[in-house]
């Protein structure tokens, strides 16, 4: 039986016409049409079960299926998957489609996955967190001076408390440091012009190599960002420039993010990172050793996002929560450092242009799942999220 639903499934690969039909009629011939055998012919086209009765099969059954019928899931994840991106960018098209398929089932069950084989130097990320450790301890005024609250766009240092990702919580237990996309090398040109959020970053003056090395791990990030949106766009039976010319500029934020350790009794309304979402298309995090993370899945259960040497963490946010009305997850999340040691992350949070307006891609949308969503422009979707975090230490 379970030769025959992997040839089935491998069918179902070939075309956006689910082949829920053939399925049924293998099931039928058995007369055990369960729900079990139909998710294991979902699961190898990477989506979650779909299940249609015998009695629904008709003449509409001739219609393709609609990523937004057959991406139900009950998200009731207890792990995290990992995914290697040796074939991101293979010549052969099949292990391409065979990745971007990984990448949905992930974005439509978890909406948090493991990256390896990302291609991010270990050099280039240890550059960027020895400038991180070297940043955070500078006195406190040093780094005030760069106050997030004194930038037009968000730019700069936030400290301890500064910050309220849950609005039931009284602070995040973490200090950042904000930068956007800028030049590397002596021409330091930031974009000024490309809408709401852009604009200059602020730097520290007396720290040799801080920029430089902070800037090279964006540049390293936003390039495998580039690398992930055609198969995003797969993923989403759109063609795989599909994102192109909606993400000409990237608008990607990166934090350096310090969370010190949270021992003794712990107010549970005083997080590392309070319970949210992100708020741009999606996130890669680098994540120290030390174990912080977490993912809340449908029961309500948190999953710890276990550091895994040598991956990164990619998770949806909610621009691509919007883009695909929610067909891939958006996925709340928190962190919390009780280990007794300093943790550190960064974060790049990869968004659209700022410009673009988020209509649900068509194949999202059916009779049974409408849009979820009012359309917004992307830029000022971020805007009013980043306002709302700041809003309590202005
Ligand atoms: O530090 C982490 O592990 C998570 C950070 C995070 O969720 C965020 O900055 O949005
Ligand atoms: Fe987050």
């Amino acid at each position: 039986m379970s030769d025959t639903l992997d040839a089935l499934s491998h069918g179902r690969h070939s075309s956006r016409t689910c082949g829920f039909e053939t399925t049924l009629s293998i099931i039928g011939s058995n007369g055990h049409a369960n729900t079990a055998n139909l998710w294991l012919a979902c699961r190898a086209c990477m989506a979650a079960p779909a299940v249609r009765q015998d009695n629904e099969v008709g003449p509409e059954s001739d219609r393709p299926m609609l990523l937004a019928d057959i991406a139900r899931t009950d998200s009731t994840f207890e792990e995290i998957p990992i995914i290697d991106l040796k074939d991101a960018t293979s010549t052969d098209p099949q292990a391409r489609r065979a990745l971007a398929e990984k990448i949905r089932d992930a974005c439509i069950n978890v909406g948090f996955l493991y990256i390896k084989n990302h291609g991010i130097p270990d050099e280039v990320i240890q550059g960027a967190v020895s400038a991180a450790k070297t940043f955070f301890k500078l006195p406190l005024e040093t780094k005030m001076a760069l106050d997030i609250h004194k930038s037009p766009n968000f730019k700069g240092y936030t400290a301890l408390l500064g910050e309220n990702t849950d609005p039931e919580n009284r602070g995040d237990m973490h200090e950042g440091f904000d930068i956007g996309w800028e030049e590397v090398g002596p021409t330091s040109a930031s974009r000024e012009g490309d809408g709401t959020m852009s604009g200059s970053n602020v730097w520290p003056c007396d720290l040799p190599g801080f920029k430089e090395a902070a800037l090279t791990y964006y540049h390293a990030c936003v390039n495998l960002g580039k690398l992930l949106f055609p198969l995003f766009a797969m993923a989403l039976d759109e063609p795989d420039h599909f994102f192109d010319d909606k993400t000409t500029k990237p608008a990607a934020i990166m934090r350096l993010l310090y969370y010190p350790p949270q021992t003794g009794v712990v107010d549970d309304r005083v997080m590392g990172i309070g319970a949210h979402t992100d708020y741009e298309c999606f996130t890669i995090l680098w994540q120290d050793q030390v174990q912080a993370l977490q993912v809340l899945n449908a029961n309500g259960k948190w999953i710890d996002a276990v550091p895994i040497p040598g991956t990164l963490v990619l998770n949806i946010g909610d621009q691509l929560a919007r883009w695909t009305n929610d067909v891939f997850k958006s996925t709340r999340h928190r962190a919390v450092n009780r280990s007794g040691v300093e943790r550190y992350s960064i974060p790049l949070f990869f968004g659209s242009d700022y410009d673009v307006e988020l209509h649900p891609i068509p194949s999202c949308v059916s009779e049974d799942n409408p849009p979820k969503y009012e359309v917004v422009k992307a830029g000022d979707y971020v805007r009013s999220r980043l306002e709302a975090t700041y809003a309590h230490s202005k």
